[in-house]
């Protein structure tokens, strides 16, 4: 699946920006170069779950959508999305789901949430992020060891434990990343590893103790509640590489497509994440249902590096050092685009 193949473009290095998108040949104005393939992970927050259709991402002004699937608490635009979230996610897949539905809901009705955010919480390092890892792993083995339940389906003794881990903060957006991601693994593992394990990884991609705190327990949490077949794919190897993939490679699902106003979750989409980001972008990109189209707005020549912008509506009019700061804060780089690079020379050169 990664990198994608064009006779558009080819994926080459960039100096100082990893890999990107380069013009194979001479594209026009308007011509689409790229249609992604649906998330391989993703996550529709919690507070959008009654007004977003699970399948196709379909948002109506905040109405609540009609067809629910009460087992699951997922809701469709349409009997036909439905069925074909059936279809995709699999009966072991609509099984987790509905436990970790069920397992949030006694969360919520028991008060318990995850508590807050200290003042003095910082970005763990890499040691803290091994070391926190580790600790959830065994703690993950200790669940899965006692775990009665052979049959797949959680039975008494797997909901009181499932409950357990539950009682330490998780939060109900990571769950729901981490179990999509842990879905597609089991269904295409060697997909995934092809998709996943070649995207850019950010090793400390936690912005505080209290996120990681949050995915560690996260992963203890389905380790206890995932049917038992789908435990080989709930690791702490692929929640590492979930986590580490989203933050340098998740795009925004925004009602109204790129810019809309409702942040209604984030899909991590592989074709589509070896696009550098420019100040200046010469391709623009539309979601249309779970996937995202990309076309270039101006002629460009080939040789030329084709960028999106990672910058959403009005950051779009920052100044150099605004923008660099932005883009530094949220996504971790320096931004080297050549706009960047002249705009940055030019307020140095100026005093
Ligand atoms: C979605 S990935 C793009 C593909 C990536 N370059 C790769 O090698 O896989 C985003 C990452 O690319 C790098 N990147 C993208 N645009 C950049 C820019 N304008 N300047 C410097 N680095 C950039 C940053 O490391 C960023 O976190």
């Amino acid at each position: 699946m990664s990198p994608p193949a064009s006779d558009l473009f080819s994926v080459k290095t960039i100096p100082g920006a990893g890999r990107g998108i380069i013009a194979s040949r001479d594209i026009s104005e308007d011509t689409t170069v790229l249609n992604s393939e649906p998330p391989v992970a993703h996550v529709l927050f919690r507070e959008y779950r009654k007004e977003v259709c699970a399948h196709c991402f379909l948002y109506d002004r905040g109405r609540t959508l009609r067809v629910k699937d009460h087992d699951t608490g997922k809701v469709f635009c349409s009997a036909s999305c439905q069925q074909e979230w059936l279809v995709h996610t699999g009966e072991q897949g609509r099984r987790a789901w509905q436990d970790l539905h069920h397992l949030i809901q006694t969360k919520s009705k028991s008060g318990k949430n995850s508590g807050g955010i200290s003042l003095t919480d910082h970005r763990p390092d890499i040691e803290d992020v091994d070391r926190r890892w580790e600790k959830a792993q065994g703690e993950a083995d200790e669940y899965v060891r006692t775990r009665s339940d052979t049959s797949n389906a959680l039975d008494d003794t797997g909901r009181k434990q499932a409950k357990g881990a539950v009682a330490s903060s998780t939060d109900p957006d990571i769950v729901g990343y981490l179990l999509s991601g842990i879905l597609y693994h089991d269904q295409q593992p060697d997909r995934w590893r092809e998709a996943v394990m070649t995207l850019a990884m950010h090793d400390e991609p936690y912005a505080t103790t209290h996120d990681l705190e949050a995915h560690c327990n996260s992963f203890v949490q389905l380790s206890s509640s995932m049917p038992v077949s789908l435990l080989r794919s709930c690791t702490v190897q692929v929640c590492r590489a979930l986590a580490a993939v989203s933050s340098h490679n998740a795009f925004g699902i925004r009602s109204g497509g790129e810019d809309g106003e409702e942040y209604m979750g984030y899909g991590v989409y592989p074709s589509a994440s070896y696009f550098n980001h420019s100040c200046r972008p010469n391709v623009a990109k539309q979601r249309v249902g779970n996937v995202w189209k990309f076309w270039v707005t101006k002629d460009v020549r080939q040789g030329e590096e084709l960028c999106i912008s990672y910058l959403g509506g009005d950051e779009k009019d920052l100044n150099v050092r605004q923008r660099r700061g932005h883009l530094r804060e949220v996504w971790g780089f320096i931004c080297e685009c050549a706009r960047c690079q002249r705009e940055g020379k030019a307020s140095q050169d100026g005093g």
